[in-house]
């Protein structure tokens, strides 16, 4: 007879306990079939979540910006309601979830919705690649218009991919993404609310952080508009399975780890976790308020007394503040960030650190790629920036 303690395990874990125990070496447990990445209802619910997310993108803006200026001198005009588009749809979930939408299903049908969302993102990107064949040159990104179509196809040939007002690239870098992030999440601490009776700690700590990252990037939407994204990449697979697939379902993999492998968490270690995000975010929002605000006015009186190099361009660059402790201060926040995301999952997997370690790798590549252009840009002055703030991403040690 099984004892007592076990019976009352299963109880809890329920269906989960077929996960077993979370192993860091060893082969995975099993690998799908394709029959379990394949299923129409998932790409029907992918294709509603576009569709539900591009009507909200289309309704009434508190604001409407002007990017950059482009190479035939024009700006385009992007909506600022990527906030809205969030608290609508919270609104909306928070309707359909009390009149019976089964919400804490949507984790068991994570993997075919993965899929789907690839398979969109491929045939969305096929398509922009031909719309990009008839584009004029001056549309054209830098660097995607090689002539190769693999790589064209991969980075995308058009900057600015439109229909009439509709910009494909901007709806994608900030919505269905990150909103579906957070809806993932969500659902993954309802199911562990229905399976163990209440969410973990753990889990509560990876929603509340990765929720205020989403809710701040979308409060600070206009900032997207000067990321080397929207300015200089065009928008080809990368970037569209990027938005679509991958932030969404790899973005999530603390939560997915909590559901299957709960996690014991006092409240010491959870404080400290707390105060390692909150430096995080402090030291992220602060070095992006502060360039942005700059950008925005040099004579701001928050950043007016900040030291400075001017550049031939006109421009000026920041030596002191946040921008003379280091070359990227927000990389080295949003990495705090990411650590504080892990740790409530404790060590004993490497999982929920895949996106710490995914990052590190994107940031440090991202953060060459931008010195690349800045140098390009800047020239004499970057080089003397680059004596005066000597390390790139962490004081003393890169
Ligand atoms: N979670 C995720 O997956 C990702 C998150 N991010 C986050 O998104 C945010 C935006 O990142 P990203 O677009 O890469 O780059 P940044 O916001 O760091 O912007 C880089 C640009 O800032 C300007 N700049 C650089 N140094 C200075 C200075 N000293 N003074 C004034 N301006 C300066 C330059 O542009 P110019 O001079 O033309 O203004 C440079 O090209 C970051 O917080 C990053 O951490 C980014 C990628 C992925
Ligand atoms: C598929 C590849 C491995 C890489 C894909 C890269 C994309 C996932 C990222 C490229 C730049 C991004 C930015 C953000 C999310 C991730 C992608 C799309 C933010 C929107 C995250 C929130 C921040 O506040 C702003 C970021 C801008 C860049």
């Amino acid at each position: 007879m099984a004892p007592q303690g076990s019976q009352a395990e299963l109880e809890f874990g329920g269906p989960l306990a077929r996960s077993g125990p979370a192993r860091l070496l060893g082969p995975p447990p099993y690998l799908p079939e394709l029959e379990e990445l394949w299923s129409p209802w998932a790409l029907l619910l992918c294709l509603t979540w576009l569709g539900l997310q591009a009507a909200l993108y289309l309704l009434p803006a508190r604001k409407v910006a002007e990017g950059q200026e482009l190479k035939d001198k024009s700006r385009l005009r992007y909506p600022i309601n990527g906030f809205q588009a969030l608290v609508l749809t919270a609104l909306l979930v928070g309707l359909g979830v009390s009149a019976g939408l089964p919400l804490s299903a949507l984790p068991e049908m994570l993997l075919p919705l993965a899929f789907a969302a690839t398979l969109t993102a491929f045939i969305f990107s096929l398509l922009l690649y031909l719309k990009a064949l008839v584009a004029p040159a001056s549309a054209l990104a830098p660097g995607g218009n090689s002539g190769n179509p693999i790589y064209d196809f991969f980075l995308g040939r058009e900057l600015n991919p439109r229909i009439c007002s509709f910009d494909f690239k901007y709806f994608c870098e900030l919505r269905p993404g990150l909103i579906g992030w957070v809806l993932i999440n969500l659902a993954l601490l309802m199911q562990e609310a229905e399976l163990r009776g209440s969410p973990s700690l753990a889990m509560w700590l990876v929603n509340g952080f990765q929720l205020l990252y989403v809710g701040d990037a979308l409060w600070h939407e206009e900032a997207v508009l000067t990321t080397m994204d929207i300015i200089h990449d065009g928008f080809g697979f990368m970037l569209a399975f990027g938005d679509l697939a991958w932030v969404p379902f790899t973005y999530s993999l603390q939560a997915q780890f909590l559901l299957y492998h709960p996690e014991p968490l006092g409240l010491p270690l959870a404080s400290v976790i707390c105060l390692i995000n909150a430096v995080g975010y402090y030291i992220f929002r602060g070095a992006n308020s502060q360039k942005n605000t700059f950008r925005k006015n040099p004579s701001d009186p928050r950043v007016a007394d900040l030291e400075t190099i001017s550049t031939a361009t006109g421009r000026r660059l920041l030596v002191s503040g946040w921008w003379g402790m280091v070359r990227h201060p927000n990389y080295l926040g949003d990495l705090i960030m990411a650590l504080a995301w892990s740790l409530p999952c404790g060590v004993s997997h490497l999982l929920p650190y895949f996106y710490l370690l995914y990052f590190t790798a994107l940031l440090v590549h991202r953060e060459a790629r931008d010195e690349q252009q800045c140098l390009q840009k800047y020239g004499l002055a970057w080089r003397a920036y680059c004596r005066r703030v000597p390390y790139r991403i962490v004081p003393y040690i890169y």
